[in-house]
């Protein structure tokens, strides 16, 4: 089949908008500004901006294990509402993806009930415990698309050197989420000022901080490719960007509610305001915001992280760390940062495809004659507030419930085939 879309706008390198068009043919862009083919089915991009899909290296869909809070169809229907087309899956499910058995039941899970595309994580340790190592070689097999413990910090340096070695022998990426275990004090929130104020216990940035310049000095010397998770402190900017100028094969990503949101925005003790790592102070999201105009930060990542109603009803004690992300993360980083004129929307868009799939060797997250058709339609002028009943992600489970934001995808395409369409 081929599909014809025109009246559509891309942003250019100096990120001015050109009006053109895309020709899909097979799943493939066969042409860029070319001629309506015959027979080809047409869609009216009605002057919106197209961008290549986007690209989420850190999320969680829930299913196998806890349905109750997403599934595969659910979460995947919510990012294609986000405009993600390509996303990889934490190993943080039961069962784990640690074993073939376990990668095959979850690849068939994926096969059956995926909106798009989906690309499982394999855990560095058995059961997220931090104990036995996997055989990632056996994992990487089995469609691994990187290795991560996200979650849980690996507590014992050895356990991760180790992995590194490997997975520097196998050419696979090590993903790490970075907390010193002995370093939470059983915080729920930064410790800072408004975790004082709120009588909350709070999370220290070392915890984070001190993991990662471990972490960094053990892929030197395993000679690893390491990216770190949800970066959130300026001591881990920091630690990051020594490591770069080291000559460190590190990559980073921050999350759209740290560069968003801080530690000061909590309203008070609501675990929809509960994430890990959590909300830090206004000094850190700064550095979050250099870092990432200078590349130090290599991405963004929305840690969709859904949970029940239940759950997080009742204050930061005793809730579950997380929120959701895939169905807010543009338009609210467009509305911020792109209409203030602090970044510019090729910025943006590059954050969320090029640079995550570069990081992980994926073919995806650019508009170029040969690749996927993987995009996403949207409409930069259309408002709308954030309304959380209204997502089609089982979590409600944001503090951006009741913002307002413009830039909301209209259509994602994935592999030339509709994965979403805003019903008119
Ligand atoms: N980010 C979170 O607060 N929670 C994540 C785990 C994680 O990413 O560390 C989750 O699985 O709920
Ligand atoms: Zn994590
Ligand atoms: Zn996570």
């Amino acid at each position: 089949m081929t599909t014809f879309i025109h009246n559509i706008k891309m942003v250019n390198e100096a990120s001015e908008l050109v009006t053109t068009s895309i020709t899909i043919e097979e799943g493939k862009i066969t042409a860029i500004g070319g001629e309506q083919p015959a027979h080809a089915q047409v869609i009216d991009g009605k002057g919106n901006l197209v961008a290549p899909g986007f690209v989420d290296v850190h999320t969680h869909l829930r299913e196998p294990g806890f349905e109750h809070k997403e599934t595969i169809a659910t979460g995947t229907a919510s990012a294609a509402k986000g405009g993600f087309t390509t996303i990889c899956a934490m190993p943080n499910t039961k069962p784990v993806p640690d074993s073939i058995e376990n990668m095959q039941l979850i690849n068939g899970l994926i096969q059956d009930s995926a909106a798009i595309r989906v690309l499982p994580y394999g855990s560095l340790t058995k059961d997220i415990s931090g104990e036995v190592r996997t055989n990632m070689e056996e994992l990487k097999a089995q469609g691994a698309v990187a290795f991560s413990d996200d979650g849980v910090g690996i507590q014992l340096a050895a356990t991760m050197y180790e992995q590194m070695k490997e997975a520097a022998r196998i050419d696979a990426v090590v993903v790490a989420h970075c907390e010193d275990n002995s370093l939470i004090y059983e915080g729920v929130m930064h410790e800072g000022t408004r975790n004082k104020e709120l009588g909350l216990p709070g999370i220290p940035s070392i915890c984070e901080s001190v993991q990662i310049a471990r972490d960094v000095l053990l892929a030197e010397a395993a000679g690893a490719r390491y990216h770190v998770c949800h970066v959130s402190t300026k001591e881990s900017v920091r630690a990051v960007r020594d490591a770069k100028a080291a000559g460190i094969r590190v990559t980073a990503e921050v999350c759209p509610h740290h560069l968003l949101l801080e530690e000061m925005d909590i309203p008070s003790d609501d675990a929809n305001w509960k994430m890990n790592p959590p909300l830090r102070a206004a000094d850190d999201k700064d550095s979050l915001h250099a870092a990432l105009l200078d590349g130090t930060i290599d991405c963004i990542a929305t840690d969709h992280a859904p949970h029940t109603v239940e759950e997080k009803c009742c204050g930061m004690v005793g809730a579950p760390f997380g929120i959701v992300g895939f169905e807010t993360a543009f338009p609210l980083l467009y509305t911020s940062f792109v209409e203030t004129g602090k970044w510019t929307l090729k910025q943006l868009i590059n954050w969320m495809t090029v640079k995550p799939s570069q990081i992980f060797d994926l073919p995806y997250g650019t508009l170029t004659v040969g690749a996927s058709a993987d995009l996403t339609i949207i409409d930069l002028n259309k408002e709308q507030t954030v309304d959380a009943e209204g997502f089609v992600s089982k979590g409600r489970n944001t503090p951006f419930n009741g913002w307002v934001a413009k830039g909301w995808p209209v259509l994602t395409m994935v592999e030339g085939k509709i994965a979403f369409e805003e019903v008119q």
